[in-house]
């Protein structure tokens, strides 16, 4: 796999220098006259990179109103749990940069009612009607098993093909149930940004950059349409030649 690989010396310079290159490419999106569509994941780097965005001054370059927010994946709970990656997101990104209650595409939760396998095709028809799925950047963090989204080492829902989403009732990290986008699905995005940071993501990082099964590591099978870039910080990119 040929992609850009950024290392930055620690967790905070690397998540400064994510919001810094969010803010810009969506700027820039926005000066061409296009509404930027990101994907959003969770995790620790995650919500670090959400609360520079937040806080950077670079901030009043974009018009937020006009983002586009969706989620590759998210723990199927109910929808106000702390679980939720999309409760993070909201509360250290979102509120504090006013999105548009209109355009933040949210997963289901068990509130819903619905069951989960209905619930992942209900948000796949969500983005197929109200245009999602291209996404601008879509963020994907890493687990120290290779998982991404809620596609685990293993799992049929790596596998799972003509199919925007995914439920996902056996995910080995808990909570067990989840919904996914699938791999073609991710495969959608024009630019991809794996972000990932510790020692502990060292040997995914490195395993992901070879060749190899994507059904034992699912990050192998990620690739944006024009742009992939592995956002690190040192320990994350210890093991990588
Ligand atoms: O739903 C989840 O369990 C998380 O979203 C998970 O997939 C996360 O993105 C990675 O495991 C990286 O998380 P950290 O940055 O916290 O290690």
């Amino acid at each position: 796999m040929s992609s850009d690989v950024r290392v930055h010396p620690g967790a905070e310079s690397l998540a400064e220098a994510v919001a810094e290159a969010l803010i810009a490419r969506l700027s820039d999106i926005q000066a061409e006259g296009r509404v930027p569509v990101v994907g959003l994941t969770g995790g620790t780097i995650a919500a670090a990179v959400h609360r520079k965005v937040a806080s950077s001054l670079n901030g009043f370059d974009v018009d937020w109103d006009e983002v586009d927010f969706w989620w590759g994946d998210e723990r199927y709970v109910d929808s106000n749990s702390g679980e939720r990656n999309a409760r993070q997101a909201r509360r250290d990104l979102l509120d504090q940069i006013e999105a548009d209650p209109g355009r933040i595409h949210e997963m289901p939760g068990t509130d819903s009612g619905l069951a989960l396998a209905d619930a992942a095709e209900d948000y796949a028809a969500t983005l197929r009607t109200e245009g999602g799925g291209k996404f601008d950047v879509l963020f994907l963090g890493i687990g120290p098993d290779g998982h991404i989204a809620s596609l685990f080492p293993g799992s049929e829902a790596v596998t799972t093909t003509g199919a925007l989403t995914v439920p996902v009732s056996d995910s080995p990290k808990p909570p067990a149930q989840r919904i996914s986008l699938t791999l073609e699905a991710l495969n959608h995005a024009d630019a991809v940004w794996f972000i990932a940071s510790g020692a502990g993501k060292a040997d995914a990082v490195a395993a992901a950059h070879a060749d190899g099964s994507v059904t034992e590591i699912p990050a192998r099978g990620v690739t944006g349409q024009n742009e992939t870039v592995w956002w690190l910080d040192r320990q994350a990119g210890s093991a990588l030649g």
